[in-house]
């Protein structure tokens, strides 16, 4: 390790006086203008966790939804993964030391870990469209060069896309060609093998209207719409020529406002989605003939995938297991529609990606969404293997058809996290394929009325959970008065806990009707800002 260069690098990359910042759900993230010591310090942690991984690492450069101003920084480990909780804290450990201690937390890790610092490392680098994101990601590539390691810095990237890069590198291509063209080349041919034979010229059905949210999935959608079939016809709003990142559209702000987002006209009966800020989500909506908003979100989007794998599975007739995971915020009517009418296994997780990406690798095939549109399947290598071999060497041409679309469906999912861009595609190649409609998707199952509202209290961490985070342990008689209200209503549900992006305490409830559904999220409310220690001014029914 160069001393010098460190600590005169370290200098440059100077840490405001007093901020203390928190590795979180999905990284580090705040404003802008706070991060640039943080970025640095990424590029110098990228390096040591390349080194004791011997793998190459990415490092992503965004801030997902939040608003234009905020950007953010995340790892990402060899396969693609989210970064292994032990490196999170000592993310948050050295992002928080003061300049003259950096080399002693470096030390630190590197004894902790048994980091080789004789070992080479490689860091791949990826950014967003935020106006701040190129100058912080060139602060990275400092903290990466004063380490000594190599880097290619891919520039201009939605996430999910840097995710498959890491991936492709660590497992010599295997996973795919290792680069922008090798992503679109791969999931085009997965996407025209799939819809073969399906599509029709000059079927207006498959048209769909994306809503970009100014962001990153504008730009790479561009790209791509030359490797895609001609009658899959892509509208692109929000496209980023103007109007500002996330605001008043993408993903985020659809599911939580439960309405259109601006700047796209959406015509009864259209096919619509939205991705959000780095193109890692993705919702659908449509306005029916009266002009009634319908939103389909991550539930659905997993009912939909599973129903179509399942259906599959049971044509190849292999004993492969399917588990679908869900956290608290799935709606009631898609896990009772999961359980009882389709009859597969659903499994709780905390909220997090990671948590539901975890427990997804225990089936043959997992299938996992966040209601807000995060999510992805997994294969299991002896199911991706077994697949792959029926495609090849099955006799029965029934079920070698099967398999095949079951390998085409591998190739096509962007299996190392959630990614609007493949989610679209399997969701669009689903559609064609069984001919369904918006609406007739849309009606699988109703979704039971439900609200999310946010209280701010002094310290959200009094709040702690336990079952997947539909019970509070503390603070002391909550759950109890929870429990009161919720029985009050039919078909009711309701859970707080405390964020893990943003310092507030969410409260989700669902009831028979908007009306109690709404009720009942603002009595919890009050309940939190009584006994959690509310700050401000309390609660206020604004629905
Ligand atoms: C209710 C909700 O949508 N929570 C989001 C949000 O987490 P919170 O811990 O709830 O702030 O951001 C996470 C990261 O993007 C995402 O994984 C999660 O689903
Ligand atoms: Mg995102």
């Amino acid at each position: 390790m160069d001393v010098d260069a460190v600590n005169k690098f370290s200098s440059l990359h100077a840490k405001p006086n007093g901020l203390i910042l928190q590795y979180g759900t999905a990284g580090f993230r705040t404003k802008a203008y706070h991060l640039d010591h943080v970025m640095y310090r990424m590029g110098l942690l990228a390096v040591l966790r390349s080194k004791q991984t011997k793998s190459t690492i990415g490092v992503m450069v965004t801030a997902s939804h939040n608003p234009e101003e905020d950007n953010g920084v995340k790892l990402i480990d060899p396969l693609g993964e989210m970064l292994a909780p032990s490196w999170e804290e000592h993310a948050t450990h050295l992002a928080n030391a003061e300049e003259q201690d950096i080399q002693a937390v470096l030390a630190e890790i590197s004894h902790r870990e048994a980091v080789n610092l004789q070992q080479k490392a490689m860091i791949v680098i990826g950014r967003d469209t935020r106006p701040s994101s190129e100058k912080l990601s060139q602060s990275v590539i400092d903290g990466v060069s004063v380490l000594g390691g190599q880097y290619h810095d891919y520039g201009l990237v939605t996430t999910p896309q840097l995710h498959y890069l890491v991936c492709c590198q660590n497992t010599n291509g295997q996973y795919g060609k290792a680069t922008i063209e090798g992503y679109y080349q791969k999931l085009s041919k997965a996407f025209v093998e799939l819809t073969k034979q399906t599509f029709r010229s000059g079927d207006e059905y498959r048209a769909l209207k994306i809503d970009c949210a100014s962001g990153i999935g504008a730009l790479k959608l561009k790209e791509m719409e030359c490797y895609l079939p001609r009658e899959l016809s892509l509208h692109l709003f929000n496209d980023g020529t103007k109007g500002k990142l996330n605001h008043l559209c993408g993903a985020d702000f659809v599911k939580s406002h439960q309405k259109p987002p601006l700047g796209i006209e959406v015509k009864p009966n259209e096919r619509c989605c939205s991705f959000d800020g780095d193109a890692d989500r993705i919702i659908y909506y449509y306005n029916d003939a009266d002009g009634r908003f319908h939103l389909i979100d991550g539930d659905k989007i997993a009912t939909l995938i599973s129903s179509f794998l399942k259906e599959l599975l049971s044509e190849v007739g292999e004993n492969l297991k399917i588990g679908i995971v869900q956290t608290a915020y799935a709606n009631g009517s898609s896990t009772r529609y999961l359980e009882e009418v389709m009859k597969v296994p659903v499994h709780f997780t905390k909220t997090g990606v990671k948590h539901l990406h975890h427990k997804a690798q225990e089936f043959d095939i997992g299938i996992y969404f966040e209601a807000n549109g995060h999510g992805t399947v997994l294969f299991s290598k002896a199911a991706e293997m077994k697949i792959r071999q029926l495609a090849k060497e099955e006799t029965d041409g029934k079920k070698r058809k099967a398999a095949v679309m079951l390998e085409n469906v591998i190739d096509l999912i962007n299996q190392t996290v959630g990614d609007a861009i493949s989610d679209m595609l399997l969701i669009e190649a689903i559609l064609a394929l069984k001919g369904l409609s918006v609406q007739q998707w849309d009606a699988i199952y109703t979704d039971l009325p439900n609200r999310q509202l946010k209280v701010k209290v002094a310290d959200r961490q009094v709040i702690d959970t336990t079952d997947a985070e539909r019970r509070a342990v503390t603070p002391l008689g909550l759950q109890e008065v929870i429990d009161d209200l919720v029985k009050k209503y039919r078909f009711s549900r309701a859970f707080v806990r405390p964020s893990g992006t943003e310092d507030v305490v969410r409260v989700y409830a669902e009831a028979d009707s908007q009306e109690n559904a709404d009720n009942l999220a603002h009595e919890v409310s009050l309940a939190v800002f009584q006994l959690a220690g509310g700050v401000g001014e309390g609660p206020k029914r604004v629905f």
